[in-house]
């Protein structure tokens, strides 16, 4: 890929993020550090943003974080991530010590039963596939015709998305239900308490990541990756940006 220039306004605010003493450089996955593909196992991620994370990870006073909508075991093995850079998963539920409240058997219930449903979907619309996670599960169809597509999501929408405890994320061709409450916003807060950072650093191109945007404040940044509405102050036009502003950062914290 070839290096993206950074406007100067975001380039001004990367300087002073990376003057702050103890700082969070955190990214969304999918869409950021790796391209959307067509099929979500072959996600692997741009060697730039990775290799740049892992510099950022192990320079001075500086942590680093991936916060996906992925299992956080996927995460790992998609990524892979040294032990040095934190993983979240489940957008923003699942950390190394697991999730903050216990999952009850009621909930893994309420999960095997949406998992049905989305299989039997999944079985009716070809080029649809079901992911399944530990507090979730996600219906695809990005390889499906527009036709079969609408169809299958809303009969995902009229069925499972309306059972009592489900909390349903719409993405990218995706529409994804958990039996959990899940917020990347929840998770930065908690890094950010963990960590005992000054400021945060925060890329992310999907509506799951608004939620960590609306989280930032005045010393921090955040960075949507491509188009659509947004509470990021700055933005990069795709992946190859997310490799440049790391890249950026990880420079001036060496
Ligand atoms: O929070 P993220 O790291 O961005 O994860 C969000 C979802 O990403 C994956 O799906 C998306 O990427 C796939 C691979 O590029 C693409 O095929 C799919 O259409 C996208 O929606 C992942 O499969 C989901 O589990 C994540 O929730």
């Amino acid at each position: 890929m070839t290096e993206t220039m950074l406007d100067d306004a975001l380039r001004a605010a990367l300087e002073a993020f990376a003057a702050r003493p103890r700082v969070l450089v955190a990214s969304d996955y999918d869409g950021c550090v790796s391209p959307i593909v067509a099929r979500p196992e072959d996600a692997v991620p741009e060697p730039r943003s990775m290799a740049a994370l892992e510099q950022c990870a192990a320079a001075p006073r500086t942590a680093a974080a991936l916060v996906s909508g992925r299992a956080r075991a996927d995460l790992r093995a998609l990524s892979g991530a040294s032990e040095n850079i934190t993983l979240v998963g489940s957008h923003g539920a699942e950390f190394a010590e697991g999730f903050d409240d216990p999952v009850t058997d009621g909930q893994r219930e309420l999960l095997r039963r949406i998992v049905a449903e989305f299989r039997g979907l999944s079985a009716r619309f070809p080029g649809t596939s079901v992911e399944v996670k530990p507090v979730s599960t996600t219906l695809h169809v990005r390889n499906a015709s527009p036709a079969d597509a609408d169809a299958a999501l809303a009969l995902a929408e009229s069925g499972p998305a309306s059972w009592d405890g489900v909390q349903v994320t719409h993405g990218k061709a995706v529409i994804e239900l958990a039996v959990i409450e899940t917020s990347k916003g929840h998770a930065l807060d908690r890094l950010r308490a963990a960590l005992e950072v000054d400021a945060v650093l925060y890329l992310g191109d999907d509506v799951t990541d608004e939620k960590a945007f609306a989280r930032l404040g005045p010393d921090d940044v955040g960075v949507k990756v491509g188009d659509g509405p947004t509470a990021a102050h700055f933005r990069v036009a795709d992946p190859n940006g997310v490799a440049t502003v790391l890249e950026t950062v990880a420079a001036l914290r060496r």
